[in-house]
């Protein structure tokens, strides 16, 4: 029998993603190995994969080593890297929870996008500090068939535009990329969120995820949400003095975000293992190539 491999599977608002930990990055988890552990028929299934690595042991994550032990190295689903992934924060915080590498309280983790503050919570929920939201001067233009739609330019560590709509539906099947103008906006690809309001301070949102497709949640989109629908709301933290906090409704759940005066963003949501097991070596090696 070949060399086995451990994985976990978890899920923030059922954002899914394959866990491997891997702390001495001994693994070469190519794109072409990410997209097969990620497929839903032929793998395990999943919207991305969550590298675990120790920070000392990744090249890109050295010099973060000293506040954060461990890395998140995220990959999206068709095997690209992301700068970011939100609901894979808490996921990867609750995997280092399971495996006794963390416990309840604060901790930090580093990720492509800089150090993020976790606290996990008692009541289980746990809440991330994801920094601050830039946000480029001038809309895009989001385009769903005969729909177009300006949208809102955020950037979370990721790119994003959040376009707000009469009706998720007008999204249509989201099977595609939705096309952004001007396309040089954004040269290595863009996460798409369609928003309609729920009530004060409470929206609800689809997304299209570069190199993942349609998924059930984006913390990073729920965040670049919050920030465009408060700049819309005229209750931009920096100009009001307060703290806004919006619920955003995505289809796999309920995500809580708050930005503060500072402009400091915390997204407070659940994340779940929900199963472990082991990966034959020899398919993961040959899988697709
Ligand atoms: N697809 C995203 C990365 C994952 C973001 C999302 N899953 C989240 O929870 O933030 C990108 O390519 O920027």
């Amino acid at each position: 029998m070949s060399t086995r491999i451990a994985f976990l599977k978890g899920h923030g608002t059922e954002n899914d993603f394959v866990i491997v930990p891997d702390p001495e990055n001994a693994l070469d988890l190519s794109p072409a190995a990410v997209a097969a552990l990620c497929d839903r028929r032929a793998g395990i299934g999943g919207d991305g994969v969550l590298h675990v690595v120790r920070s000392a042991a990744h090249p890109e994550a050295q010099g973060m080593a000293a506040e954060a032990e461990w890395f998140m190295d995220y990959r999206n689903g068709d095997g690209s890297v992301a700068e970011m992934c939100g609901n894979g924060v808490r996921v990867f915080a609750r995997y280092l929870q399971h495996a006794g590498h963390a416990a309840e309280g604060d901790l930090a983790i580093a990720t492509r996008a800089g150090v993020k503050t976790v606290h996990i919570a008692k009541d289980g929920d746990i809440t991330v500090g994801m920094g601050r939201a830039r946000l480029p001067e001038g809309d895009v233009t989001v385009t769903v068939g005969e729909h177009s739609w300006p949208a809102r330019n955020v950037n979370m560590g990721n790119p994003h535009a959040v376009a707000f709509v009469a009706d998720l539906a007008h999204a249509g099947d989201l099977y595609t990329a939705p096309p952004v103008s001007p396309a040089a906006t954004y040269p290595d690809g863009v996460n798409v969120e369609f928003v309609v309001d729920r009530g004060p301070r409470h929206v609800a949102m689809r997304v299209h995820e570069r190199g993942s497709g349609e998924t059930r949640s984006c913390g990073t989109g729920a965040c670049a949400v919050a920030v465009a629908t408060a700049r819309r709301d005229g209750t931009d933290p920096a100009v009001t003095g307060t703290p806004a906090t919006y619920t955003v409704d995505v289809p796999g759940g309920r995500l809580v975000i708050t930005e503060r005066p500072d402009g400091e963003i915390e997204m407070t949501g659940p994340a779940v293992i929900v199963a472990e097991g082991e990966i034959d070596a020899e398919w993961l090696a040959h899988a697709f190539g």
